[in-house]
């Protein structure tokens, strides 16, 4: 069986407070986004990963589709499967590819192997595999709150739009790029500015890791100038970097860009 883990966008992030536990509370709108990793499940005589297209850095067994995989395991009777990874979305890039993966296969085991488990269950799974992997269960845009968690509709529409999404070559630590913030329990209003027009965002969104990320990599800054100077609606930095993406009400083509970034060009839609 198939199946083809789309990546995410931050519209805006604020970090709220530091946890007992070192994690952060945060408030964030997760976008789903056309750029696919495809999973393929195949029963087997003994269980194995295997990876193609963009190499996974820590590779083998402890990609997070072993672990969703073994997880499972845990607590359901599943059959050895190979399971195939062919990864195109960038890794390390605030784009959620590998927690996208790990949903996605608990979604798939759940279905071919008719395990019967509900969507707060599947949800249940994926909170143990990391904070991001759980939007990837339901999959369409929310406001999140607790460490990106807790989940609350939003109307976001962004299908007239033409999204221009660019990953420089350089790798962002997420827990890193924690500690480069101080959190401010104020937040900025995110659920109410996300339903004023997109041409509003520009003033009032705001993600708080560009602030120290773009200090660290001026090129990353230079990234998000450039698709302003190119006439994006809105630009912003995802999650913890490095992706920028761009927000344009019409087709562009940014020169230039190719030769020291990865760019896709995704259509809004959903
Ligand atoms: C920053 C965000 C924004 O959407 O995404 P990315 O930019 O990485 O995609 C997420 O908060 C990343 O979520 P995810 O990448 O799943 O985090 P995890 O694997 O659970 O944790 C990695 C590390 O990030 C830090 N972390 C993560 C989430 C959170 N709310 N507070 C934290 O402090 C912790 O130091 C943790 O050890
Ligand atoms: N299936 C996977 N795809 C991508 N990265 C994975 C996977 N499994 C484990 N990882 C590890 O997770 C880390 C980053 O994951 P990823 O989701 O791509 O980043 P981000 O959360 O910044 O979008 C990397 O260090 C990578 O080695």
């Amino acid at each position: 069986m198939v199946a083809f883990a789309n990546a995410k966008i931050n519209i805006g992030l604020q970090v709220l407070s530091r946890r007992e536990d070192g994690y952060h509370n945060l408030e964030t709108i997760f976008y789903p986004v056309n750029i696919y990793d495809v999973l393929e499940v195949v029963e087997a005589r003994d269980t194995r990963f295997i990876p193609s297209g963009i190499p996974i850095p820590s590779g083998g067994q402890d990609n997070l589709c072993l672990r969703a995989y073994r997880l499972l395991s845990e607590s359901h009777d599943l059959p050895p499967v190979h399971i195939y990874l062919h990864k195109t979305i960038p890794i390390g890039a605030g784009l959620g590819g590998g927690s996208a993966d790990a949903a996605f296969l608990l979604k798939l085991l759940n279905t071919m192997f008719a395990l019967g488990l509900s969507e707060s269950q599947l949800t249940g799974y994926a909170r143990q595999l990391g904070a991001d992997c759980p939007f990837f269960i339901r999959n369409t845009p929310v406001l999140a709150t607790g460490i990106g968690d807790v989940f609350e509709a939003v109307r976001v529409d962004l299908s007239e739009y033409h999204l221009v999404l660019v990953t420089p070559r350089v790798h962002v630590s997420t827990a890193a790029a924690y500690r480069g913030v101080t959190p401010d329990p104020k937040g900025r209003q995110l659920k109410t500015a996300i339903t004023h027009p997109v041409a509003t965002w520009r003033d009032t969104i705001v993600n708080d890791f560009e602030v120290g990320i773009f200090a660290l990599h001026p090129e990353i800054a230079a990234v998000k100038r450039k698709l302003y100077e190119n006439g994006a609606v809105f630009a912003s930095m995802s999650g913890s970097g490095s992706s920028v993406y761009g927000l344009f009400s019409k087709p562009v083509k940014i020169v230039d860009m190719e030769k020291d970034n990865q760019v896709f060009y995704v259509g809004g839609e959903r």
